[in-house]
């Protein structure tokens, strides 16, 4: 499984924001505005291979839960868009709020969506290991997809109905055969990229981030199951609901939003 483990278990408790990063000049995550955003022609498709078969197991790691890929080959690759060498996925996991008003980490001209989905991928061109990648510059990329209460997404629900399984901390469950690929939009040519963070300690500035234009669609009902996850491992006697697990936003500082599309 990818080793995002380690960074993950660097976790500090819950949101003791703001946590100053050395030299933070580029954090994440932050408000997309249009109108600041510079169509650049020279970005170029995206194209992700994911093979289902890398799929290996969901963890609740007490901040969000993680469907971990089997990152050892280049089975489940990401390369084009803004990215000059191929990168390999590792994880995805996502960011929600205890009601559809608010829960992405991203907005796009402020406007915040009820949850946003994270696929990791690191660069298997220039590095061996997750753990070398996230603590260089372009070590990182992570694809963005807002998700909007509409129609059930029957591609989501195979994963809603495993995270019962998952529902404490520390809790892990086997979970094969899913192409990540059905819970991006049908549109990927539309999007924004800039040079981030990770949005969870250590915060490294190593991601190029990549966010859809187009949200998804999924059900209340299903968005509702995220929220009955819990941060707290069975012992504890006072279990906390798995909500507004996202960072506040942070200043663009001396950033260009460049978009894929005019
Ligand atoms: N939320 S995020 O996508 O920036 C992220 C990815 C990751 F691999 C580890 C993290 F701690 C945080
Ligand atoms: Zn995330």
């Amino acid at each position: 499984a990818c080793s995002s483990r380690f960074v993950l278990s660097q976790m500090h408790p819950m949101w003791q924001e703001p946590l100053e990063v050395p030299g933070g000049d580029r954090q994440s995550p932050i408000d997309i505005s249009i109108r600041k955003s510079v169509f650049d022609p020279n970005l170029k498709p995206l194209v992700t291979r994911y093979d289902p078969r890398t799929c290996q197991q969901i963890w609740n790691n007490g901040y969000s839960f993680l469907v971990e890929y089997d990152d050892r080959t280049d089975k489940s690759t990401l390369h084009g868009g803004p990215l000059e060498d191929q990168f390999r996925l590792c994880q995805f996991h996502f960011h929600w709020g205890e009601n559809n008003n608010w829960g992405s980490e991203h907005t796009v001209d402020r406007h915040l969506y009820p949850a946003e989905l994270h696929l990791v991928h690191w660069n298997s061109d220039k590095y061996s290991l997750f753990e070398e990648a996230v603590m260089e510059d372009n070590g990182l990329a992570v694809i963005g997809v807002f998700m909007k209460v509409g129609r059930r997404h029957e591609g989501l629900q195979k994963l809603v109905d495993a995270l019962p399984a998952v529902r404490h901390k520390d809790s892990v469950v086997e979970f094969t055969k899913f192409d990540p690929s059905c819970l991006l939009p049908q549109n990927t040519n539309e999007y924004w990229t800039y040079a981030g963070s990770l949005t969870t300690p250590p915060l490294t500035e190593a991601v190029t981030w990549i966010i859809m234009k187009q949200p998804i669609e999924v059900s209340h009902d299903q968005l509702a199951v995220f929220r009955s996850l819990l941060f707290t491992s069975a012992e504890e006697e006072v279990q906390k609901s798995m909500v507004n697990n996202f960072r506040v936003q942070q200043s663009l500082k001396d950033r260009t939003i460049r978009s894929s599309f005019n």
